[in-house]
């Protein structure tokens, strides 16, 4: 820091001041002005006892005067003088001296004051020329003045304009006010500094200002070099404690400031050595050679004396429109301190209050009563912030009051926001609880259970809602609202399809039970009626469902499209049912055992649907063949459903989709099956003819009369024998008495048959075991590799040798039987011939 330390001067002079100069009335000349002059440079020393005149550059009330510009060019005939001037300024304490000093030191006419009045004479700022000088110089109002009180903003706005416009500025004080922070003006300067860099920072190392600090009534004590270096420390301390702006953070006091320090003598106590001292002082503002001559090129504004005028006017409009200098008084700053520390205490309080509530409000639950709890917490704190609060300056406490409660509301919210969100789950959980139990009763109609439902969940979230909103803020909960009613929209839709499904699903099952029987009772007596009493069926039961359909869907208030859609869908379902049905009982094993009931039934049973016993004499060939053209008739009657004329029944306006079909579903039997069901049927037929046949040859076969003679003959002591031993009777009686009874009803023929059967059924199993035993079949390495590697094949094998072995099974009956009559039909020929056939590729396929 580049700080000018002048030695101390010990003054012996002595000269008393009395006189005063009033505002209104011209000054007087000062006594000083009688002092010789220095010998400074374009300056002469102040001996004429004309009055220089000086202007009130900025009242009171913060004006700036017009007149600026007429004093420098008409009263101190500066116009000309370009930058060959100077300006100073002084500043301080209120009544420290600084007029007295100035009239001393510049021959101005500065207002002193009356010491019997010992009250502020400088008001705003003055400036004049010096006497015979081209030397501006500006009297500052005092600062610390008690006229003032706590109003600190002229006297920071002042001080910023002095540094901002001098090239010197004097700071006076008093010796003892050293170290002392307000009393040397300390706080001001820190101020001052502060906004200077921020509003003027930029010329840093440009522009620089000389501080000049007039240290009053020295009375020798301290040595100047201790006291410059206590100011010196306390001005860099406060350099230090500023906030500095953005880029200027390691800017040094030394970038925009160097500093002078001088003394002068107690100008009572020792009025001579007061003067002598002045006058050296007058020096360094007049006298270029002197060493410690102060206009120095590098504190020079560069400022022309005809535009001086402008350029302090907007010096000064700056400083009037910056925020940063209107600085709160003592008692706005003790109002926002305490209310601060008060709102701060409140708040506390309100924080532990409200804390409960954040646990179960994160965890989804509803808390109990919380609007109220949380007014009643806000209203704790606001009460005791009034309490204490409302003492301090009401625009602070009212604005401090206004900030705690926006705090507090903006804290609230989060609890509010977490309520309604809770209020929403609950009331949607609330909403699927109560529609499902409502649903859940018999005859409820699902349009109005729902509406009902919904109405109070949105109830119940209003009235949740409205007890958390707090007064005095501007919550919300209509968003929420409209979040929680498109909720509740779109699970009463799924609802609704569920429900939808559930009765289409009850109505199928019942359209299923109602098709069931009858179908199944229609299709085991096949006629030509056959089809009409289906159809019959399924039209009956389709319009009962569409009926009942029509009931339910009124319940869901559904769209007319919507319902016909649904009949129509209903409609093709049940279609869909009924040919699923008729393909159920159209499977090979079902049609072929309906086809052989109904051949048999014609065949095996007379006119009045008994049993027929074949009579030698009796033509089984023609009944045969009759009953077996008849059953072979049926079998394109099943083969296709004759619906009934699709364009006057309305119940068969069934369109086709691309995942339907009408056409296709009347289809039941192909052609293929329809050949091979002939073709087993046949077969079939066949065997009951040889069997009928057969049951003919048995009853024919009699036993000769002498074979009786000679059984009588020769058996007649076993005869005797057998009637006389209870034993031998009762034996005789158990199986001879029912053997004779089937001779009778003519039914041994039959009983043989069966018993060959068996015999020839035991003997081909007796074989395949034995055959296995001798040559065990090879296992096929290939089958699981198939089924690994294609199920699908592989299931189609498995089903291929299910029904190789159902072949054979029919063959080795067939051929069994055909044994068993000693003969074979060619028939049965080919077939056993198609069997082997079939054996052999059975057989290579499991090789495979
Ligand atoms: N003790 C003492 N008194 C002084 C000195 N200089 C002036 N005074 C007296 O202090 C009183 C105030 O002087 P002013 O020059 O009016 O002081 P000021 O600082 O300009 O006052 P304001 O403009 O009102 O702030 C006057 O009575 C002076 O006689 C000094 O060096 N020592």
């Amino acid at each position: 820091m580049d700080i000018d330390i002048v030695p101390d001067i010990d003054h012996e002079t002595k000269e008393q001041e009395g006189h005063t100069y009033a505002m209104d009335t011209p000054p007087q000349s000062d006594k000083a002005l009688g002092v010789k002059a220095g010998a400074g440079a374009g300056t002469t020393a102040p001996s004429s006892k004309e009055i220089v005149p000086r202007l009130h550059l900025i009242d009171e009330e913060k004006r700036f005067s017009h007149e600026l510009s007429k004093y420098i060019c008409d009263k101190w005939g500066l116009k000309d003088a370009g930058f060959n001037y100077n300006l100073a300024a002084i500043f301080g304490s209120q009544s420290t001296g600084k007029s007295t000093l100035l009239n001393r030191l510049f021959g101005t006419d500065f207002d002193v004051m009356n010491e019997t009045a010992r009250m502020q004479t400088t008001k705003g700022i003055w400036i004049s020329q010096g006497k015979d000088m081209k030397v501006l110089i500006m009297d500052v109002e005092g600062t610390d003045g008690r006229e003032r009180g706590e109003d600190q903003d002229f006297e920071r706005k002042s001080a910023l304009f002095s540094v901002a416009t001098s090239e010197v500025l004097i700071v006076n004080m008093w010796e003892h006010q050293v170290g002392l922070y307000n009393g040397a003006n300390m706080g001001l300067l820190k101020t001052v500094f502060e906004v200077n860099l921020q509003l003027f920072g930029g010329n840093r190392g440009k522009e620089k200002t000389l501080l000049l600090f007039v240290i009053r009534d020295h009375v020798g004590s301290t040595p100047l070099a201790n006291l410059s270096s206590t100011l010196k420390t306390d001005l860099e301390r406060i350099w230090q404690g500023l906030s500095k702006p953005e880029g200027l953070e390691d800017c040094k006091i030394s970038d925009y400031f160097d500093f002078m320090f001088t003394t002068l003598p107690h100008k009572l106590l020792q009025p001579e050595q007061f003067e002598i001292e002045t006058q050296k002082l007058r020096h360094r503002f007049t006298d270029a050679k002197d060493p410690n001559y102060v206009f120095q090129p590098q504190y020079s504004k560069r400022v022309p004396a005809d535009g001086l005028h402008v350029y302090t006017e907007a010096i000064w409009e700056k400083i009037m429109t910056n925020k940063d200098l209107d600085l709160p008084t003592q008692q706005e700053l003790l109002a926002q301190f305490r209310c601060e520390e008060i709102a701060n205490a409140a708040f506390e309080v309100f924080k532990d209050q409200i804390k409960e509530f954040r646990h179960p409000i994160e965890a989804g639950q509803l808390v109990e009563d919380l609007g109220p709890k949380m007014n009643n917490a806000r209203d704790i704190a606001t009460q005791s912030f009034d309490k204490d609060a409302s003492r301090y300056l009401p625009a602070v406490y009212q604005r401090k009051r206004t900030e705690m409660l926006t705090k507090a509301n903006s804290m609230l919210e989060s609890y509010f926001v977490g309520q309604l969100k809770n209020l929403h789950k609950k009331a949607v959980s609330n909403f699927t609880t109560q529609l499902q139990q409502a649903l859940k009763v018999e005859g409820t109609e699902f349009g109005k259970a729902a509406a009902k439902t919904k109405r109070e969940a949105v109830d119940f979230f209003l009235k949740g809602a409205k007890a958390i909103k707090l007064t005095e803020t501007d919550w919300e909960y209509e968003e929420e609202l409209y979040q929680l009613e498109h909720d509740l929209e779109e699970l009463m839709t799924v609802q609704r399809e569920k429900e939808l499904t559930k009765m289409l699903t009850g109505l199928e099952k019942l359209i299923k039970k109602e098709l069931d029987e009858p179908v199944k009772l229609a299709l085991d007596q096949p006629g030509p009626s056959m089809w009409g009493r289906i159809m019959t069926i399924y039209r009956r039961t389709s319009e009962d469902a569409e009926l009942l359909l029509k009931k339910k869907a009124r319940t869901f208030e559904l769209k007319e499209e919507e319902e016909e859609q649904m009949v129509l869908n209903l409609k093709r379902q049940s279609w869909v049912l009924l040919t699923m049905k008729i393909q159920e009982e159209s499977v090979d094993g079902l049609i072929l055992y309906k086809l052989l009931n109904r051949f048999e039934e014609k065949f095996q049973r007379d006119s009045h649907g008994l049993p027929r016993v074949w009579n030698p004499t009796d033509d089984i060939d023609t009944p045969f063949r009759k009953a077996r053209e008849e059953t072979i008739e049926l079998i394109p009657l099943y083969a296709r459903i004759i619906a009934l004329d699709p364009v006057t029944d309305s119940h068969f306006s069934l369109e086709s989709s691309d995942d339907f079909d009408f056409d296709q579903s009347l289809q039941v039997l192909s052609e293929t099956r329809q050949q091979e069901l002939t073709t087993q049927f046949k077969r079939k037929a066949d065997a009951s003819y040889v069997e009928a046949k057969r049951s003919v040859v048995a009853t024919q076969a009699k036993i000769p009369y002498w074979v009786g003679v000679a059984l009588i003959v020769l058996g007649w002591n076993e005869f005797v024998t057998l009637i006389t031993s209870p034993l031998y009777l009762s034996l005789t009686m158990m199986v001879g008495l029912p053997l004779a009874a089937l001779w009778y009803l003519g039914m041994l023929g039959l009983v043989q048959s069966m018993g060959w059967r068996a015999y020839e059924q035991a003997l081909a199993l007796g074989r395949e075991k034995l055959r296995d035993v001798v040559h065990p079949p090879e296992q096929p390495m290939t089958v699981p590799a198939i089924q690994q590697d294609n199920s699908g094949q592989s299931g189609e094998f498995q089903g291929q040798e299910q029904q190789d072995r159902m072949s054979l099974h029919h063959r080795q009956s067939a051929r069994s039987l055909s044994q068993g009559t000693g003969g074979r039909s060619s028939a049965n020929e080919d077939d056993d011939d198609g069997s082997r056939i079939e054996m052999n590729t059975f057989e290579s396929k499991k090789t495979l």
